[in-house]
């Protein structure tokens, strides 16, 4: 609890040092970070939670792109043709992108962990708040600019609209390739019930790790074949030039101080 204490109360948390990032990356306020354990017992049903609603249109989809510590299926996000509203936000907000986090194993990968539960993967969708700001570079910084679904993933039966992106990962093996992917629903990515999730105010868990985030954890999972996982893993973190090639995997960041948090279903 101390350590905690200490984490929460004071004015830079160091987040974990991670070769990715070269060294501690010190983070304002330091109180609502991210990613975290969901403890359901402690969480609290809100009957005023609404449906989430999330209207995607697959003709936004542009491109696909190794950063060196995921790959990213980015969006056009000039207008608002792909948007999330409802569940715990006030705003609408509209997609720009989503990517995914995993480990070596399938023993573990994902960030947010469920009664201390380890999912082999977890997906991320990033929207930000266009009722508010015009930019995602803006919505980034303020306490109600972002949004983000995470969605587990467990290891079975085989994700037939997966698919399609990851016959798309052996072009950009190495960081900062890119090759254009279209038309593309990501909705086709989410769980059968949307209805049921945790929701709770978090921070952004890669660069800028900013506290902006609304996170919308739900808690039906999506399955994936072992072997669709297992194409995640030959990605590589490093550029074509480097001399030593690292496959990208273990791409999550450690856990965060709850600190005194509440965290909210819509489910009872
Ligand atoms: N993993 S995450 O979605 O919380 N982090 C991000 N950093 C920049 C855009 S999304
Ligand atoms: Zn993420």
């Amino acid at each position: 609890r101390r350590c905690n204490l200490i984490a929460c109360s004071s004015k830079y948390v160091l987040s974990q040092m991670h070769p990715m990032w070269q060294g501690p990356l010190a983070v304002p306020g330091g109180d609502r970070q991210s990613p975290i354990d969901i403890v359901v017992r402690k969480s609290v049903f809100d009957s005023e939670l609404k449906p989430l609603v999330t209207e995607y249109n697959p003709e936004t989809c542009q491109q696909i792109w190794n950063n060196g510590y995921s790959f990213l299926v980015e969006y056009d996000d000039t207008t608002d043709k792909s948007t999330l509203k409802g569940g715990p936000l006030q705003d609408k907000f509209r997609l720009c992108q989503f990517h995914f986090h995993w480990g070596e194993s399938n023993a573990w990968g994902s960030e947010h962990t469920v009664d201390r539960r380890l999912f082999p993967a977890e997906l991320h969708l990033v929207h930000w708040n266009s009722d508010k700001y015009s930019l995602f570079e803006e919505a980034v910084m303020e306490d109600n600019g972002l949004a983000v679904i995470g969605v587990f993933l467990k290891v079975g039966k085989r994700h037939e609209g997966l698919q399609k992106l990851v016959d798309a990962l052996p072009a950009i093996r190495h960081k900062d390739s890119v090759v254009e992917f279209t038309r593309f629903d990501p909705a086709c990515l989410l769980p059968v019930n949307i209805d049921d999730y945790w929701t709770y105010h978090g921070s952004l868990t890669t660069p800028p790790l900013t506290e902006s985030v609304t996170w919308i954890v739900m808690k039906q999972h999506i399955e994936v074949s072992h072997d669709q996982l297992a194409v995640f893993r030959s990605l590589l973190f490093t550029s074509a030039e480097e001399d030593v090639q690292k496959s990208m995997v273990n791409n999550f960041r450690v856990q965060q101080p709850l600190c005194g948090r509440t965290i909210r279903s819509s489910f009872s």
